[in-house]
C-alpha cells in the first residue's frame, strides 16, 4: 500500500499529541510565570534556594530602609521560598492595608505557632470566625464602658509609678512594666491581683510570648520549610509534643486566670472588664468559653507592650530636655503644683497628647507591626503580589519620611503635632487617621487597644513629669553617661532600649508627701 511504511498508528498520534499539548502547557505555564516574575515588585537579588533569607540581619527594617532607598516603596524578597513584600510608604501600606483589606488581612500560617496556640491567640488567627468573633468582641467591648471606667486604674497606677521612679530609681524600667501591666490586667480581668499573684500571672504570660515568639523566628522548625513533615506522628516528632505541651499548659493557666474573675463576679464585684463583658455577652458575640480565655489572653499579652514606649520616652526626656521643659511649663499653666493631676486633666493637655504620639511614633515598639498574608493574588500599580505572599509594613521607615513628617523626622519633636496658631493637636499625614503615626498598624486589624493604651501612656507621662525632672547620669567627671540611642532589644514583644541609669528629682519640696497622700487615699499600701 502506498506509504504505508510511513503511517503513524492512532495510538502514536495520541502519544505525540499528548507530548505537544504537554509541551505548550510547560511552555504556556513557563512564559506566565515569567511574565509574572517581570511583574513582581522590584528587590534585591538573592541566593539560589536561600533568597534573600540570609540579608535581613537582626533589626531588618534598617535593612528594608537602606533597600527603600535603591527599589523603591514596595519591594519583593525570596525568603528561602516564601514570597515577601515589604511595603516602604504610608500610600502604598494605606492602598494595600487599608484599601484592599478584604485580601491582606490575613496573617502568615506559621506551623509550630499555630500548634502551641491551638489557632486561638487572636494576633496570629488567620481572616476566619474565629478571628471575626474575637474582634468583633474586643472592639464592642473596649468601645464601651471598660475602657472609661479603667481610667481609675489608670490614675492609681500612674500615682504607684511617679511614687515608686523617685523612691526607688534604679528600677525605673521595671516600674514602668509594672504600672503598665496593671491596668492592662485591670482592662483585662477587672482587678488588680494581690502582688504575689501579679507577679506569678505576669510572669507566665511572659513565657508564653517568649516561646511563640521564638517559634516563630524564620528557620526555628524544619516543619515550615518542608510542610509535609507535619504528618510524622508525635512519636517521631519532638516539635509536635512541645507544641501540644505548650499548648496545654498555657491553655490552662489562661483558663485559671479567667475563671479567677468569674468567680470575683460571682461574689458581687461588677468591676467592668473585658473578661466581664465576654462571660456576660458571650453569647451575643458567639464567643465559645475556649476563645473568650485566649483572646483575654492576647488582649493582656497585647497590652503590655506599651511599657516599651514609656521606656523610649524616658530616653526622649534625657535626650530632648527642652520638649520636657514645654511639657513642664503646659502641666504647671493648667494643672500646677497644688494638686496631683487627674485623669480628666489629660484632655485639656495638647503637649502630652503630642508628647505620648511622637514617643509612639519616633521608636516604633514594633518597626515591621505584624505581618499579613495577601489571601488572595493582588494586583497593584502594575505589579503582582502573588496569594500567600508574606506582607510586612516598615513602619520604622514610613516614621522616617520626610514628607510626612517633615526634615527633622528623625528627631524626637511633639510640636510637630501643635498646631502654632491655636496651641491644639492638629491632624498627623495623610493616612495616619486619628493617631498620626501607624505603629498601632492597619484596616481590619489595627490594635482594637489602641485608645486604652494612649489614655494610659498620657496618664503616666503627665503623672511622671508633675513630679519629677528626668536627667541622665554624669559620671564623676561630671560628663554625661553616654546612652546607646541606636541599640535596642527585641524582646518578641516589643522593641525596646537597651537599659540605661537615670536621675529623677523632685520637682517641689512637697511632692513626695502629695504622692504618698494619694498613694494612701487610693488604698494601694493595702494591695
Ligand atoms: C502602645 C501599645 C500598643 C501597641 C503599639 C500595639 C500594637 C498593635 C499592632 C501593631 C497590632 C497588629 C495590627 C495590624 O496587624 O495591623 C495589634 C494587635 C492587637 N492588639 Fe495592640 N498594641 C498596643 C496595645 C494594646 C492594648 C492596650 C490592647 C488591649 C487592651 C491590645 C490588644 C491587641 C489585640 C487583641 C490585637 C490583635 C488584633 C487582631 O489581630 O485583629 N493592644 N496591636
Amino acid at each position: 500500500m502506498p506509504g504505508q511504511g510511513h503511517s503513524i498508528s492512532v495510538g502514536s498520534r495520541l502519544i505525540i499529541l499528548s507530548i505537544v499539548l504537554l509541551g505548550a502547557g510547560l511552555l504556556v505555564s513557563y512564559v506566565h510565570n515569567q511574565w509574572k516574575r517581570r511583574k513582581l515588585p522590584p528587590g534585591p537579588p538573592g541566593l539560589p534556594v536561600l533568597g534573600n533569607a540570609l540579608q535581613l540581619g537582626e533589626f531588618p527594617w534598617h535593612k528594608f530602609t537602606a533597600w527603600k532607598e535603591k527599589y523603591g516603596p514596595l519591594i519583593y524578597l525570596d525568603g528561602a521560598g516564601q514570597p515577601i513584600v515589604v511595603i516602604n510608604t504610608l500610600e502604598v501600606a494605606v492602598d494595600l492595608l487599608d484599601r484592599k483589606a478584604g485580601v491582606t488581612s490575613d496573617r502568615p500560617h506559621i506551623i509550630v505557632p499555630d500548634m502551641m496556640t491551638g489557632g486561638l491567640f487572636t494576633p496570629f488567627v488567620g481572616h476566619n470566625d474565629i478571628w471575626r468573633r474575637m474582634r468583633k468582641a474586643t472592639q464592642e467591648s473596649l468601645r464601651t464602658g471598660t475602657a472609661q471606667f479603667n481610667k481609675a486604674a489608670q490614675h492609681k497606677d500612674g500615682v504607684q509609678l511617679a511614687l515608686s521612679m523617685l523612691t526607688d530609681p534604679s528600677h525605673w524600667y521595671a516600674h514602668c512594666r509594672q504600672a503598665v501591666a496593671s491596668t492592662i490586667m485591670q482592662v483585662t480581668y477587672g482587678k488588680s491581683p494581690p502582688m504575689w499573684k501579679y507577679t506569678e500571672n505576669v510572669a507566665k504570660f511572659h513565657e508564653f510570648v517568649d516561646g511563640v515568639t521564638r517559634a516563630a523566628m524564620p528557620g526555628a522548625h524544619y516543619v515550615e520549610i518542608a510542610p509535609w513533615l507535619r504528618y510524622v506522628p508525635s512519636q517521631f516528632a519532638p516539635w509536635k509534643r512541645m507544641a501540644g505541651a505548650f499548648f496545654a499548659k498555657h491553655s490552662k493557666s489562661f483558663r485559671d486566670i479567667y475563671e479567677d474573675t468569674r468567680t470575683t463576679l460571682d461574689t458581687g464585684d461588677q468591676s467592668l472588664s473585658l473578661v466581664r463583658d465576654f462571660i456576660q455577652d458571650g453569647a451575643k458575640y458567639g464567643l465559645s468559653q475556649e476563645e473568650a480565655y485566649w483572646l483575654a489572653a492576647a488582649a493582656f499579652a497585647g497590652g503590655q507592650a506599651a511599657y516599651g514606649v514609656l521606656a523610649w520616652w524616658m530616653m526622649a526626656m534625657i535626650l530632648f530636655p527642652e520638649t520636657q521643659r514645654r511639657a513642664h511649663e503646659e502641666i504647671d499653666r493648667i494643672i500646677g503644683r497644688g494638686r496631683i493631676p487627674s485623669i480628666q486633666d489629660c484632655e485639656n493637655l495638647p503637649y502630652m497628647q503630642a508628647m505620648v504620639k511622637e514617643s509612639i511614633r519616633w521608636r516604633p515598639i514594633d518597626p515591621i507591626g505584624l505581618p499579613r498574608r495577601a489571601s488572595e493574588e493582588v494586583h497593584y500599580q502594575g505589579y503582582v503580589i502573588p496569594k500567600g505572599t508574606t506582607m510586612i509594613a516598615n513602619v520604622w521607615a514610613m516614621h522616617r519620611d520626610a514628607r510626612s513628617y517633615g526634615p527633622d523626622a528623625h528627631l524626637f519633636n511633639p510640636a510637630r503635632f501643635i498646631d502654632d496658631e491655636t496651641g491644639k493637636l492638629k491632624p498627623g499625614p495623610a493616612g495616619t487617621k486619628e493617631e498620626s503615626h501607624v505603629t498601632f498598624g492597619f484596616g481590619r486589624r489595627i490594635c482594637p487597644g489602641r485608645h486604652v493604651a494612649v489614655s494610659m501612656l498620657v496618664m503616666q507621662m503627665t503623672l511622671v513629669l508633675w513630679a519629677m525632672k528626668i536627667e541622665g547620669l554624669r559620671d564623676g567627671k561630671g560628663e554625661h553617661v553616654p546612652i546607646d540611642v541606636d541599640g535596642c532589644i527585641d524582646d518578641g514583644l516589643v522593641v525596646r532600649p537597651i537599659p540605661f541609669g537615670v536621675k529623677l528629682t523632685p520637682r517641689f519640696p512637697e511632692v513626695l508627701a502629695m504622692l504618698e497622700k494619694e498613694y494612701i487615699a487610693l488604698g494601694l499600701n493595702d494591695e
